[in-house]
């Protein structure tokens, strides 16, 4: 049966690419999911295989984060136009591209202390909140957490002085982008009807904010730290809690290699990163009130 090639295109989709911009200690962000899709004379590679006007799709991904760096992101429009019409221009048989571009807005934490931070963020968009509540007829037990909490800082992190065997390659960082997805679940000591009850609404508030400060605060050394010093603010500050279980995915952020296009991409004066989604580090750990014997369950994934 004779056939002809119908509608077509390529390019490389879901380019995550996180730009920092540094002015003094405020940093700003842009977050950006972008998709290539490139399309023109591309008969020839579908019928014989001819690569003689394929632009690789590698390609049109280092020039994401080539342009990132090289003209920044001013909108996700002003991107998206700048870089369809180098495609188009540049190469003669492209003759059209889209990009299609996702943004996750961030927003600054606030302490209230201190005001707005410099370069800590949590992702817009509300997390999920849970609770279980379990009843044998005499004692309460109220487990309640949130997950999908995106937290972000953009500086204030370190990671160095970790074993090192013959299959280690990381390299040590001493400035570098630290994100996760809260998951949390905690324990209130309420366990008896003849006990007045916590006020769940402003706890839930309460240990969310003290999360988001701790983790804006810390100076992180690892996230295992940075997960310790936001379990004991919870347990420091709020008595009514016990117990807390963290399971924190660590979002790497890899610094992107733009070395063979000329251009210095460097922590310090604001840089291009990797939002890699896997694999990811996994950091997971109970805080507890001295004393206090553990009940929430290690696994957090049914919970
Ligand atoms: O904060 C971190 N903790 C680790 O245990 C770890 N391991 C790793 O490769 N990177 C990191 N970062």
């Amino acid at each position: 049966m004779p056939t002809i090639l119908g509608q077509n295109q390529y390019g490389k989709a879901e380019n995550r690419v996180v730009k920092i911009v540094r002015d003094g200690d405020t940093h700003h962000i842009k977050d950006l999911n972008v998709s290539v899709a490139l399309s023109g004379d591309m008969a020839e590679v579908h019928y014989s295989g001819s690569n003689a006007n394929v632009l690789p799709t590698d390609t049109t991904k280092n020039t994401v984060y080539a342009f990132a760096k090289e003209h920044g992101i001013e909108s996700a429009e002003q991107f998206g136009i700048h870089l369809a019409r180098h495609f188009v221009t540049s190469q003669n048989p492209i003759h059209r591209a889209r990009i299609r571009i996702e943004e996750y807005a961030w927003e600054r934490i606030a302490t209230s202390d201190a005001g707005d931070t410099k370069h800590s963020f949590v992702r817009k968009g509300q997390e999920t909140r849970v609770s279980q509540i379990t009843y044998d007829g005499e004692k309460w037990e109220i487990i309640s957490g949130l997950k999908d909490l995106t937290v972000l800082n953009s500086t204030d992190s370190e990671f160095w002085g970790y074993v090192k065997d013959k299959y280690t390659t990381l390299r040590e960082a001493y400035d570098r982008i630290l994100a996760t997805d809260v998951s949390a679940r905690w324990r209130y000591n309420w366990t008896d009807d003849a006990e007045p009850m916590p006020n769940w609404e402003k706890s839930y508030e309460q240990a969310r904010r003290h999360m988001l400060h701790a983790f804006a605060q810390t100076y992180s050394l690892s996230l295992q730290q940075t997960l310790y010093q936001m379990g004991t603010r919870i347990i420091d500050s709020c008595g009514e809690i016990d117990e807390i279980r963290f399971s924190l995915p660590n979002n790497h952020h890899f610094l992107v290699d733009l070395e063979p296009f000329e251009l210095k991409n460097e922590t310090a004066d604001g840089a291009v990163y990797f939002a890699a989604d896997r694999p990811y580090g996994l950091i997971e750990a109970t805080v507890l009130r001295d004393g206090v014997e553990p009940r929430i369950p290690v696994d957090l994934t049914n919970l």
